[in-house]
């Protein structure tokens, strides 16, 4: 029998991550986890034809008199809209969705964002309850609470913090997650390495241990999986339990998002079905300019910024800013940013690889140059 490994996650609702391979079929511990008679499973369109099924078979056969029903959206960034939440909630009325109702995210970050906003507006709150089953999903999205959907004019310019009542990652389901999304997921596990001091000084050393694992986790041996995925929730839990609304350093976990956000609202969140990034990649790409206009600004030494880039580069995702996003819009995009205030933009740099910090007021031509390159 495999060991489940479990990282519990602090706060005024606490709620414990359970990591390892079958745990979709443990009826016991999905139901264990829904207080009510009602679930509404959310799930997409890639997803819920592998595991849907058996995901309600296990938890029906531990909870007989549950009534579930399922809402499933089309697979992508673009579906993480306005009109996709509305419709999860007359998929909740439907279903007659009492208080004591639990919404189930079954997919990767977009349903995971869409469905936890709907179970934080439904009623004023009710629980849901997180499985995530794409790399990006277990190490970050289904963790800490951060609920959203997107705007034309924004990335997650929607939402509410609302914390699951339990996430559970069954491992076993990487094994369909296609390899551009499993790269992707590995941009945000990076992204922990980049500032691991910052989050937990214990763990400073996380970059180095990537990078003696990088082909391993490529070719998604499942040890070094489960350890990364364990590793990346203890980072996670560590920083959301002390700071759970971003009132500060959890601001540190946006390292290449204030360009990589940019990126995605500028290319139409075209990364799962057109030409652009997706969100793992652009945050890669986002990675990167942070750590040159930290070398630009005299904070870091520009050897740390080619080191994060060539191990980026090696995970097989971009590093270099997609042709025909020009700065200008690039600036635009980054003022509507949340992070961003009366002042001006505010980005999360680093001093060098592990130690990352807001910083405040820098020109706009310091940032052009880094994204003229
Ligand atoms: N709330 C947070 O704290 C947080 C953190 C990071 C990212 N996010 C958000 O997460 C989203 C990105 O998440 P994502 O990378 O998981 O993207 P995603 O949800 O679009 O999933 C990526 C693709 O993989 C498919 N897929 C998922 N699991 C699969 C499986 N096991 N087998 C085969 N295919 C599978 C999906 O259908 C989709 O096509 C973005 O919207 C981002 O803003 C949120
Ligand atoms: O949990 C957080 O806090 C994060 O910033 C994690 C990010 O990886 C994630 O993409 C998050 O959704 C970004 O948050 P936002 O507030 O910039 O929309
Ligand atoms: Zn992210």
């Amino acid at each position: 029998m495999s060991v489940v490994r479990t990282v519990d996650v602090a706060g005024s609702q606490p709620y414990t991550i359970a990591i390892g391979p079958g745990l979709l079929d443990d009826g016991t511990r999905l139901a264990a986890a829904v207080r009510g008679r009602h679930a509404l499973l959310v799930s997409d369109d890639n997803v819920a034809p592998l595991h849907a099924d058996r995901v309600q078979a296990a938890l029906l056969a531990a909870a007989p008199g549950l009534a579930v029903s399922r809402f499933v959206i089309p697979a992508g960034e673009h579906e993480k809209t306005l009109a996709r939440f509305a419709q999860a909630l007359d998929a909740l009325a439907a279903l007659g969705a009492t208080r004591d109702a639990a919404v189930i995210a079954l997919g990767g970050g977009v349903v995971g964002d869409l469905a936890g906003f709907a179970a934080a507006c439904w009623m004023r709150g009710i629980d849901v309850i997180q499985l995530p089953t794409t790399l990006l999903a277990m190490v970050d999205s289904s963790v800490g609470g951060k609920t959203a959907v997107d705007l034309p004019a924004g990335k997650n310019l929607v939402g509410a913090f609302h914390p699951p009542r339990a996430v559970i990652a069954d491992t076993s389901t990487l094994r369909t997650l296609p390899d551009r999304e499993l790269r992707a997921g590995l941009a945000e596990v990076v992204k922990y390495a980049a500032i691991a001091a910052s989050l937990d000084a214990r763990d400073a050393g996380f970059l180095g241990w990537l990078e003696a694992r990088a082909d391993a986790l490529l070719a998604r041996d499942d040890a070094v999986l489960v350890e990364t995925i364990a590793r990346c929730c203890a980072f996670k839990a560590a920083v959301v339990a002390r700071d759970p609304l971003e009132r500060g350093d959890r601001a540190l976990l946006n390292f290449g998002h204030t360009f990589g956000h940019a990126i995605e609202t500028e290319q139409g969140y075209a990364g799962t079905h057109g030409d652009g990034l997706n969100h793992g990649e652009a945050v890669a790409v986002g990675m990167v300019l942070a750590a040159r206009l930290s070398t630009a600004l005299g904070l870091a030494p520009a050897a740390d910024a080619e080191r994060l880039r060539a191990l980026l580069h090696r995970l097989g995702l971009p590093t270099t800013l997609p042709a025909g996003l020009a700065p200008a819009a690039m600036l635009a995009r980054m003022r509507l940013d949340k992070k961003a205030d009366a002042v001006g933009i505010r980005f999360i740099l680093w001093d060098g690889v592990g130690t990352a910090r807001v910083v405040a007021g820098v020109n706009d031509s310091d940032v052009r140059a880094v994204l003229a390159g």
